[in-house]
């Protein structure tokens, strides 16, 4: 679990990020979603210590990490694994060079165990046998999944994505998206991830914290978000044409439900308990042509007996 607390960066007369505070959880997929500008790339180097806040605190785990020792700051670094926007793999590496460069950094694995753990993460994020390959050689979704295998490679137990869906097509963001969520899962990882994207939100936010103008404006469930009537997120959510047609479809739906549901509150009704003389008086009076009579239909509980 990481926490925040009364977060602020300014630079030079800009206020960026004015006390934002939250609790990412653990296992699940925490999204920082705001508009461009909003300050949420500021938030995410702030919680990874590549900006210093001028104020607040971060917490990984219980273990306090702004402003304290440089040996506890690093402990904590070596569990933070980064998927950077356009993934930044290293161009004059091979994609196994790259998910292994972590390894000899951060850790004392042997040549051998490096070896394993490269396949194991190539093999999880559905590489197996790209290894040799040039990053030049691969399509945009296959180096953000190598990015996610570099990032994970030295056992994260914290994941950070700078917006992992740019310059994907759909699908391909979707898969990307689904990876992310299934490791974060699987691992248990605290994962954050900086997006403005509506249909990750929809797809994988387990708790989204909507960033405007510097300061947190909600925060809640993927279930939740579409009900908000937080104007900012609104405007946000459904300036998109598709969610205005995604929201008004859930209405309609809603709208026919409850109308179902009131139509057929009566025979519910009966069900549960016996219908009271009224009730059979006026659906016999409605029902003067059939020849069982209405007992057949409102009373058959009864009859059997
Ligand atoms: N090192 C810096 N020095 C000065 N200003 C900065 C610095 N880093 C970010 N900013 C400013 O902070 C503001 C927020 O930037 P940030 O990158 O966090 O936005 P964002 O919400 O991530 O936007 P986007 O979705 O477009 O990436 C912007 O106005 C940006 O110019």
């Amino acid at each position: 679990m990481i926490e925040i607390h009364n977060i602020h960066k300014t630079f030079g007369d800009k206020k960026v990020l004015d006390g934002v505070s939250g609790v990412f959880e653990t296992g699940k997929t925490n999204l920082l979603l705001g508009a461009s500008g909003t300050g949420k790339s500021v938030l995410l180097k702030c919680i990874v210590g590549l900006i210093k806040p001028d104020l607040g605190s971060v917490t990984f785990d219980g273990t306090y990490f702004t402003n304290n020792k440089l040996d506890i700051r690093q402990e904590i670094r070596r569990k933070i694994g980064m998927l950077f926007q356009g993934s930044a793999l290293f161009d004059s590496m091979t994609v196994e060079q790259n998910v292994e460069f972590p390894l000899k950094m951060l850790t004392d694995m042997s040549r051998e165990e490096r070896r394993e753990r490269v396949d194991f993460c190539l093999q999880r994020v559905g590489l197996e046998g790209a290894h040799k390959k040039m990053p030049s050689e691969i399509s945009g979704g296959m180096k953000k999944r190598v990015g996610i295998a570099r990032a994970i490679a030295p056992h994260c137990t914290y994941l950070f994505c700078d917006e992992p869906n740019s310059g994907l097509d759909p699908q391909t963001a979707l898969k990307i998206d689904e990876l992310i969520k299934e490791i974060t899962e699987e691992y248990n990882i605290t994962t954050i991830i900086v997006t403005h994207d509506m249909n990750s939100v929809i797809e994988i936010g387990d708790k989204i914290f909507f960033l405007y103008e510097g300061k947190k404006l909600w925060e809640g469930t993927r279930d939740e978000i579409m009900d908000t009537d937080i104007r900012e997120l609104n405007d946000f959510i459904f300036a998109n044409r598709l969610m205005r047609d995604a929201k008004k479809v859930e209405e309609e739906e809603r709208e026919e439900e409850e109308e179902r549901q009131h139509h057929h509150e009566p025979a519910a009704q009966s069900n549960e308990k016996a219908p009271s003389e009224e009730t059979i008086e006026t659906q016999a009076k409605s029902q003067p042509e059939n020849p069982e009579g209405p007992s057949a239909t409102t009373q058959s509980g009864n009859n059997k007996l």
